[in-house]
């Protein structure tokens, strides 16, 4: 038995406890929910019970600079070194009380006995204090504004800056669409159902849905448990946000033809692509890291699909490339996710400014490296869940100037070699932020 098994055993589980260490796993440590979040997750059996740690430690990271400050000026000294999980542990408190139905007391209660599973029991009174005090002050709380713009509006100054600049008009609504708690979306796969019949299986189980677009999107305005949805086991139905949706429409896959999907993992455009177009010649799915490329096969298992995976670096194509060329290519490029941030909220306290201008770099070298596998006359869609200039317009502009054999197909009439490409900016009634570019190669 090792020694955190260990520990387990002699201090109880407590869901306040485990929330705080996944809370300064992100902020102190680096971890993205996407690590830390669903080991937690784990120790619990109860559906409730995980729902309620994963909207806890979201909720914070979406509030986060304004709980910081709220709860740092009721502490005399700050909770650093082994007091450290403590500040975690105020924090969802605080959470919980601003913006949470679990009653005040139990919310007080909860997070005091967490202190003993915290291995901190000398400091219940000070956990009890600091919460009933913040308690007593709740309605000031709510609606205190803050000097601090940062803190104000929930994002990093460095951010803020790229978004007023990009978007002078539009900031504060990108900004306030990050801050909201997203709609969830739901894909047909059209190889199986259509949609209306879709919603017709949803209206007999007595779940609310309703149709979006001319394409496969859903929305089920009360999110819910999608296992059990009817379909969903058997791949009738897969969770993907209406924004992503459009990589399938806009790549046009036909019959016969091969497709690449390159940074592909955890495979929700490679499924779509495959459900909308079920007789390809070939699918490859191409993903760096070997253990996202597993979910890729998950979720073509869960839905009956098949295509071939490779493990292995999008900008060095030699290594996994059996050197016959694609029809199609679906390049979903490694991004700074700023259009997701109301999915990712601890991606605004992880990025940092400087990899903004790394990510360019890694875009271009893989488009550069990639172009070559597409046949001449062959399609490639360049996607990215980034609102930034750098990594989207920007990024094609270049690529058009430098590649003679590249041509923009345009998505609408705004898609222009001045200003190329579809920008989707993420809307709290819709999808999220998005960026698609359209290339054909010159035969
Ligand atoms: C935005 S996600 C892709 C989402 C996916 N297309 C989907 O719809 O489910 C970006 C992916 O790029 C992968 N990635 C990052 N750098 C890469 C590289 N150099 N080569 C290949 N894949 C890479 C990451 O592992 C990650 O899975």
């Amino acid at each position: 038995m090792n020694q955190s098994s260990k520990r387990q055993m002699q201090t109880p589980r407590n869901l306040r406890a485990d929330a705080a260490r996944v809370i300064i796993a992100v902020i102190d440590q680096g971890q993205s929910m996407g690590q830390a979040l669903p080991k937690a997750q784990s120790a619990y059996h109860d559906g409730r019970d995980k729902g309620l740690l994963a909207e806890i430690c979201y909720g914070v990271m979406r509030q986060l600079p304004q709980l910081d400050t709220q709860i740092r000026r009721q502490l005399s000294q700050p909770l650093n070194g082994k007091k450290r999980l403590l500040h975690g542990l105020l924090l969802a408190g605080l959470y919980q009380l601003k913006h949470t139905r679990v009653p005040p007391h139990a919310v007080v209660a909860e997070s005091v006995n967490a202190c003993v599973a915290l291995r901190a029991p000398g400091l219940k009174g000070l956990v009890n204090g600091v919460l009933r005090s913040l308690e007593r002050d709740l309605d000031q709380l709510k609606s205190e504004q803050f000097d601090a713009e940062p803190v104000q509006t929930l994002h990093p100054g460095w951010l803020l800056k790229r978004l007023k600049s990009a978007y002078p008009d539009q900031w504060t609504q990108i900004v306030s669409a990050n801050n909201a708690q997203p709609p969830l979306w739901l894909r047909n796969n059209a190889s199986q159902q259509s949609r209306e019949q879709a919603l017709q299986r949803l209206a007999e189980a007595g779940v609310e849905a309703r149709a979006e677009g001319n394409g496969d999107a859903i929305l089920l305005p009360v999110p819910c448990d999608v296992t059990s949805l009817p379909g969903f086991n058997e791949g009738a139905l897969s969770v993907q946000d209406l924004s992503a949706q459009h990589s399938a429409h806009l790549l046009q896959a036909q019959p016969q033809e091969r497709v690449l999907d390159v940074c592909a993992a955890p495979g929700g455009k490679t499924c779509h692509i495959l459900e909308r177009q079920p007789e390809l010649a070939e699918m490859v799915a191409v993903d760096l890291e070997p253990r996202r490329l597993e979910r890729v096969q998950q979720n073509l298992d869960r839905i009956g699909l098949r295509a071939t995976l490779h493990a292995g670096d999008a900008s060095r194509p030699e290594a996994w490339w059996d050197g016959q060329r694609f029809d199609r290519i679906l390049l979903d490029a490694p991004c700074s996710a700023t259009g997701v941030i109301r999915r990712n909220p601890d991606s605004k306290w992880l990025r940092r400014d400087a990899d903004i201008a790394q990510l360019a770099k890694l875009q271009s070298a893989i488009l550069a490296a990639i172009w070559p596998l597409l046949k001449p006359g062959g399609t490639l869609l360049y996607a990215t869940c980034s609102v930034l200039p750098e990594e989207n317009v920007g990024q094609i502009k270049a690529f058009l100037k430098d590649t003679p054999d590249a041509m923009l197909s345009p998505i609408d009439q705004q898609d222009t070699v001045a200003k190329p490409g579809w920008q989707l900016l993420p809307d709290a009634q819709a999808g999220d932020g998005f960026y698609y570019a359209r290339l054909v190669k010159q035969a």
